[in-house]
């Protein structure tokens, strides 16, 4: 295994009951790395999420920065890893600022409570994802796109190696996809963060440095992120021909 690698997974097989979506991955990443993870709905790139949280059972082997997998106790809580589901659901009223702090956590003891620097984080967080005015409101009120902005700002203080995101931009409008792009770049470039990002956002790629992984290939492996190749892999996702490769 690479000394540099953050996350190196070997001959992993993981899937469902009825159905075996990764098949003999092998994955080297270095740290840091921006890698953007493609692939047609249903191909398995929350199941990779789901096998390196932890979450999924799995054959084959995960190291997390030298950890074996197996060996760790909820890796997300232990600052392993940060993760950013697909849905973040929240069923009680909550200032944003609050719910932002809470990224914080494996700083304080059991209830301890949060102090001035960590809301001065969770302020400077917000306003790095362009959300410094949501700071006093209702997290239950925000329109859809606003609350990923809250997850994303809650998900940057989190201080963990390696990040996992689940869709960023989703439900983002095109300003603000291309500034959580640029903030993700920046995290990596600057803080030395590693992001596995899946996204099927491919207009947002192309200027990113970093590599792709398309789970949708009979044969996924990183490349180097260009313009050419988000092209060449626009076009095989776009194909009836690759519909046919994984089922
Ligand atoms: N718990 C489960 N039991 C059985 N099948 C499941 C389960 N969870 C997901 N699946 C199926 O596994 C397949 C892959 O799901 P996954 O969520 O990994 O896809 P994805 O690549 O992230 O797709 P999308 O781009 O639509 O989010 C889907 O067909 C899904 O229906």
């Amino acid at each position: 295994m690479s000394q540099l690698s953050v996350l190196n997974v070997e001959n992993l097989v993981a899937g469902y009951e009825q159905r075996v979506l990764l098949r003999n991955l092998f994955l080297c990443v270095p740290a840091p790395a921006f890698v953007a993870i493609i692939g047609h709905n249903g191909c398995g790139k929350t199941t990779l999420f789901r096998a390196l949280t932890g979450q999924l059972s799995y054959q084959g082997t995960i190291h997390i920065g030298g950890h074996d997998l197996r060996t760790l106790r909820r890796p997300a809580a232990n600052g392993v890893l940060a993760h950013l589901p697909q849905r973040g659901v929240v069923g009680f009223p909550i200032d944003v600022r609050e719910l932002v702090v809470m990224g914080r956590f494996r700083h304080h003891r059991f209830l301890s409570a949060y102090g001035a620097a960590d809301y001065a984080l969770a302020t400077e967080a917000l306003r790095s994802v362009g959300a410094a005015h949501l700071a006093h409101r209702d997290f239950t009120e925000l329109s859809g796109g606003e609350q990923q902005l809250v997850w994303l700002a809650q998900l940057a203080l989190q201080d963990a190696g390696l990040y996992l995101l689940d869709e960023p931009t989703q439900q983002l409008d095109v300003y603000y996809r291309r500034r959580v792009f640029s903030l993700l770049h920046e995290w990596v470039a600057a803080a030395g963060k590693t992001v596995l990002c899946i996204t099927h956002d491919l207009d947002n790629l192309a200027e990113m440095p970093g590599y792709l992984l398309n789970l949708s290939r009979p044969v996924p492996q990183l490349q180097p992120l260009s313009s050419a190749l988000v092209q060449a892999e626009r076009e095989f996702l776009e194909s009836e021909a690759s519909l046919a490769v994984k089922w």
